[in-house]
């Protein structure tokens, strides 16, 4: 069994290549393990290098040594062989995965916990072939996490900066309202969408939790639809969204289990702008189905990415409330 660290030295705010090396170093000379360190040089190069790894058919646990995107990019790459397997050693800005798991996401940082931890697998969302372990968001708040991507590399800019500036301008400047036709299974819906979110796990954009019920392995998708509302009325419920109240506006959210979301926009309406564990997506057509049980994950033992779910609040199969539907 070989233990591969990818090292992402552009995750974080800065560089712990130093600090990965010296871990699998010290994790190879006590247990007599191959471990070896390669790191990405360029975006999308844990992806490369981890589906290369996999396509040997050699038996492989990979370390994913970054943030987010850099979990993202090595679940594309396993996705699919029973040889591979991925953790994560959190080495990024925000690290949102690691959240699903409860106080259990600290033991992640020291691969002791983690080179001979049990194997499970996770569901992912596809998403127009990309795959997604998190959340699929598309709407105002992708397009906030897009800008924030693009002003983190403003000079002297900081990275609340980046995120003030990106508020503002998409949020203050520009409508929050897409108009788009959502289909939901085989139900078709017309409207003003301020977002749509699908949710594998419970965590995105700094530890905001859409839908707490989201489990990783239960072979369902959690998908929230909010409408397009006034400003002022979605900055006052925004703060309910993100703590997974979505059950207290009944007349704005919508939330289903379907086994396929597509999103188009309608014509005339910009492209839609979805973000997959915080990395960026475009196009005009977004469609969202169940990729079960398709990665496998290791994790310290006893862990559970279901570690902070919450119950059921609402029947599984509801359909739109009748206020939703009046408005
Ligand atoms: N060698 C590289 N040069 C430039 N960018 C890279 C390189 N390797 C990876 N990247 C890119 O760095 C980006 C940021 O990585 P990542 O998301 O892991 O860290 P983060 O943004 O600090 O953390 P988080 O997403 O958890 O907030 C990813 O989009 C990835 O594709």
């Amino acid at each position: 069994m070989r233990h591969v660290f990818l090292i992402n030295p552009h995750a974080g705010k800065q560089d712990q290549t130093a600090r990965i090396r010296a871990l699998a170093d010290r994790l190879a000379a006590a247990h007599n393990l191959d471990c070896r360190c390669l790191l990405t040089d360029r975006p999308g190069g844990a992806e490369v290098l981890s589906r290369a790894l996999a396509e040997t058919g050699e038996p492989v646990r990979i370390y994913a040594c970054g943030g987010d995107g850099t979990v993202h990019e090595a679940a594309n790459g396993i996705a699919g062989f029973p040889n591979a397997a991925m953790t994560v050693i959190p080495a990024g800005t925000g690290n949102d995965f690691l959240k699903n798991f409860g106080p259990d996401a600290a033991k992640f940082s020291d691969p002791e916990h983690l080179w001979d931890g049990p194997e499970f697998p996770l569901d992912l969302i596809d998403c127009n072939g990309r795959l997604c372990l998190t959340i699929a968001c598309s709407g105002i708040d992708a397009r906030i996490a897009d800008t924030v991507h693009r002003y983190g590399n403003v000079p002297g800019l900081s990275g609340r900066g980046s995120y003030l500036l990106s508020v503002a301008v998409n949020f203050l400047f520009k409508p929050i309202g897409r108009r788009w036709r959502v289909e939901l299974d085989g139900e078709v819906l017309e409207d003003d969408f301020a977002l749509v979110s699908m949710c594998n796990g419970r965590y995105y954009g700094g530890g905001s939790m859409p839908v707490p019920e989201a489990r990783m392995d239960d072979g369902v998708l959690e998908t929230i639809l909010v409408k397009n509302v006034p400003k002022r009325t979605f900055a006052r419920l925004f703060p309910a969204y993100s703590a997974g109240e979505y059950w207290k506006f009944p007349h704005i959210a919508r939330m289903v289990t379907s086994r396929q979301v597509v999103i188009t926009a309608s014509p005339g309406e910009a492209d839609i702008v979805t973000c997959l564990d915080g990395e960026s997506l475009r196009s005009r057509e977004v469609r969202l189905v169940l990729a079960e049980k398709r990665v496998n994950f290791f994790g310290p033992k006893g862990c559970s990415p279901n570690a902070t779910a919450g119950f059921d609040r609402k029947p599984r199969k509801r359909r739109y409330s009748t206020a939703f539907l009046l408005l």
